[in-house]
């Protein structure tokens, strides 16, 4: 694929017909961290003009601890992980009563989906958000999703809602995605630093990452700062999928393709997308270590992984969950979803196919990790 000009990459993003757009709690919420109503109101009024004229828009919006932490009278955001959920459970109700009545002044309704990291990896859970989200397109709604905050788990959670609204915007088969934060574009470096410049195109962001500073949260209230922003457009990009990200005041101009903040050019034609989600879902919980074979065969990308090729299981995981694939030499060669538990595996290692069976039973006879399941990294 030929890498297109800017130009071309913000008309692309003008004419897409359907448009994931993520919103930060730092772009939601006054400088003492609690929700600011205006800044919502004025976000829900340039979605209403994309959904006005046609446009089938997603929302991804953080929020639901800024809401929630005013009424239950803290003064800044809770630190621990279980008053973080308390207070998630509290604000996701006003944040969606807010947002209710601000698309509600456009004629627009609006559909709450919570999602958890580790229901989005089962194949099951991924058809499911898959055929809401597309259903609720058809029927003109704006679905408004979330990470289930009062849910997840500590260890495995999105935590910001920026690689969630790629894999999203993956999900639905958009045509762009719309990053807005409380800084107009990426910059060569955090935009404190003394010397840092914007940056207006980025044609491929994988090789873009080398040259650009980035660092966490600015705000009292955002959570993966650039990091996990340029992780979002690089999954995107991944997918086919041409990223804009900006502030939220620019949320109109940047969706009609004028030039504001940064654009990520789409650096691959549309893959797989579930095996994109399990690419970038979640955190692997384990590894599995892999002979050279297995690893040569595994290279090759069309290969199940077998207990014959393993080596050593690590980690504490149940069948479904994601693992590494690592060679001997401790290089990552992919990642995958588990079939089988961990506690399982050691004695499978190294075994073939007849030799499960005979000793292990039928139920043994298959890879540790199937060729559908595994994604090369
Ligand atoms: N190279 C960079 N360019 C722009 N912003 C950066 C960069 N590195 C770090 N940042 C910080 O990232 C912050 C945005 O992330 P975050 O606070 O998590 O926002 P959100 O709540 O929108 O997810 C900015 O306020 C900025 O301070
Ligand atoms: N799911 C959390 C998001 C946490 C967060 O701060 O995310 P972000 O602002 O996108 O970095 C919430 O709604 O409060």
């Amino acid at each position: 694929m030929s890498t297109p000009s800017q130009a071309e990459v913000r008309r692309s993003i003008a004419a897409a017909g359907t448009i994931v757009v993520k919103v930060g709690s730092s772009s939601l919420t006054q400088p003492s961290g609690h929700l600011d109503p205006a800044k919502l109101d004025a976000l829900a009024a340039a979605l209403a003009q994309v959904r006005l004229m046609g446009g089938r828009v997603v929302l991804v919006s953080s929020g639901a601890i800024a809401a929630g932490f005013g009424p239950l009278g803290f003064d800044s955001r809770p630190a621990d992980v279980a008053t973080q959920q308390a207070t998630a459970a509290v604000g996701q109700g006003l944040l969606m009563a807010r947002y209710e009545t601000a698309f509600g002044r456009f004629g627009i309704r609006v559909g709450q989906i919570l999602i958890t990291a580790e229901d989005t990896i089962r194949a099951t859970q991924y058809r499911n958000v898959q055929r809401t989200l597309d259903r609720l397109l058809d029927l003109g709604v704006v679905p408004i999703i979330n990470e289930n905050d009062s849910l997840a788990s500590n260890e495995i959670r999105f935590g910001d809602n920026d690689r969630l609204s790629a894999l999203i915007a993956n999900l639905v088969r958009a045509e762009a995605l719309v990053l807005l934060t409380d800084v107009d574009a990426l910059y060569t470096a955090p935009p404190s630093q003394p010397g840092s410049r914007r940056v207006e195109y980025v044609p491929n962001v994988i090789d873009a990452l080398g040259d650009i500073t980035v660092s966490g949260s600015g705000s009292k209230v955002g959570t993966g700062g650039m990091v996990t922003k340029l992780e979002a457009a690089r999954v995107a990009a991944v997918s086919g999928i041409p990223t804009v990200l900006t502030c939220a005041s620019n949320a109109g101009p940047a969706m009609m393709g004028d030039p504001v903040g940064t654009v990520f050019a789409p650096v691959k034609a549309r893959g797989s997308s579930r095996r994109l989600w399990i690419g970038f879902a979640a955190e692997p919980r384990g590894t599995i270590m892999v002979d050279a074979g297995a690893a040569a065969a595994i290279r090759g990308g069309r290969a199940s992984l077998l207990a014959a090729g393993a080596l050593e299981v690590h980690g504490n995981f149940s069948a479904g969950d994601p693992v590494w694939v690592d060679s001997e030499d401790g290089a990552h060669l992919a990642r995958g979803l588990a079939g089988f538990d961990s506690e399982e595996i050691p004695q499978m290692l190294g075994r073939n196919t007849a030799q499960l069976k005979r000793f292990l039973g039928p139920e043994y006879a298959h890879p540790l990790v199937h060729r559908d399941n595994l994604v090369l990294v």
